[in-house]
């Protein structure tokens, strides 16, 4: 992709004037040229709560425009027209072009990045594995607009739940696409349990790194303190109290989602949004080697099934995601990732019949 001139050392450079060119609209001049991002089921609410904010910089930084490119159902189509206007009435001046439309292959033409919203959230009393009927198909024609029009590099991000195999049904359906273009989301359990650490030690959340999740963005996850660090010191060592770590930490962890339907009465909306930033930042522009936990297609490490989507740490740089290997993994670890595992396994069992 070819960029515009950075600084005006490269204007001076080709014996251009910056000085008159300072006078007029010095930002023109640095400015890149546009990534395009497409984000689907932009109408509904996570949609609502991400698309202002890319919009201002928040996942790209402050010298990247942006053309956003919003895919939601024929029927939202009067509400995608509003966001567009609102999108407009907020004179982001990051924001290069708004593309609305209701089919994949309009919307994902050429795109960069792709944040996969758009499926059914579930309700009080379900599973989200009792969404996969209703949402499966979604990603079937979903890969398939993405192995045909996207960017050969899209970075894909899956959030429509449940996000681990519907991320294995995008990755399936789009076999021109490199796998290292996919990725499914369990940022926000590791930002929750992020936070719900730095509450019981009462210290800032920035001030404890290392923290993993491992697994399914389901009941099955594994929020693993084992290896974590509060203000480089080792939280096992500082906490000391294994009985909390399993019957309360684990547990709130991984039924945080629920608490959240039961006391709004609907899914979590911005707090996902934050978290698919998080991912999708992290990813782009790197982690500044943190650990951030990313749900990738298994490559066999840990013992793991390859090619089902699996919650890993990681540390990105450059565009690029490494995966951290070779940590201990002990026998109430090896029983927690054999959960995940079982469970993902029977997902996509379920499935099968898409993976084509
Ligand atoms: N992975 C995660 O950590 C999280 C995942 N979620 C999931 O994200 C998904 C979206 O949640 P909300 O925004 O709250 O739901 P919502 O119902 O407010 O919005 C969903 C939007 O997707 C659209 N949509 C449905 N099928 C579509 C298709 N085939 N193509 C394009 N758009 C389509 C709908 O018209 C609607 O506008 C749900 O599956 C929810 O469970 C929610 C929170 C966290
Ligand atoms: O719980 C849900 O259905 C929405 C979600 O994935 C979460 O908040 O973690």
């Amino acid at each position: 992709m070819q960029l515009y001139p950075l600084c005006l050392a490269d204007f001076e450079a080709k014996g251009i004037q910056t000085n008159s060119l300072l006078k007029h609209q010095p930002e023109e001049l640095i400015m890149k040229s546009p990534k395009r991002i497409a984000i689907t089921g932009a109408a509904g609410q996570i949609g609502y709560a991400l698309v202002f904010r890319i919009a201002n910089g928040d996942l790209l930084g402050p010298d990247q425009p942006i053309i956003l490119h919003l895919l939601d159902l024929p029927h939202a189509s009067g509400a995608l027209r509003g966001i567009s206007m609102e999108l407009e009435d907020c004179a982001f001046p990051l924001l290069d072009k708004v593309v609305i439309s209701d089919d994949p292959h309009v919307a994902f033409r050429d795109v960069d990045i792709a944040i996969l919203v758009g499926a059914q959230p579930r309700k009080k009393g379900m599973e989200r594995i009792d969404l996969l009927e209703a949402n499966a198909s979604i990603f079937v024609e979903q890969g398939r607009a993405l192995n045909a029009v996207a960017n050969r590099s899209v970075k894909v991000l899956v959030v429509g739940n449940p996000a681990n195999t519907n991320a294995l049904i995008a990755m399936t359906a789009a076999p021109d696409l490199d796998r290292s273009c996919f990725s499914a989301m369990i940022r926000l359990d590791q930002n929750r349990a992020q936070a719900m650490l730095a509450s019981h030690l009462d210290k800032p959340v920035d001030s404890i790194s290392q923290l993993i999740v491992w697994g399914n963005h389901s009941p099955t996850m594994f929020a693993d303190y084992r290896f974590a660090l509060v203000y480089g010191h080792s939280v096992p060592f500082v906490i000391q109290n294994e009985q909390w770590n399993r019957e309360v930490f684990i547990k709130t962890v991984a039924q945080r989602g629920t608490a959240i339907i039961e006391a709004r009465g609907q899914s979590s909306a911005a707090s996902a949004a934050n978290a698919a930033l998080d991912h999708m930042r992290d990813w782009v522009c790197g982690s500044n080697d943190r650990w951030v936990s990313m749900a990738l297609p298994s490559d066999g490490s840990y013992d793991i099934e390859e090619g089902i989507f699996f919650g890993v740490p990681t540390i990105c740089r450059s565009g690029s995601i490494e995966r951290i290997r070779d940590l201990d993994i002990n026998a109430f670890a090896r029983e927690r990732l054999q959960l995940a595992q079982d469970e993902l396994r029977q997902e996509r069992d379920a499935i099968r019949h898409l993976l084509v």
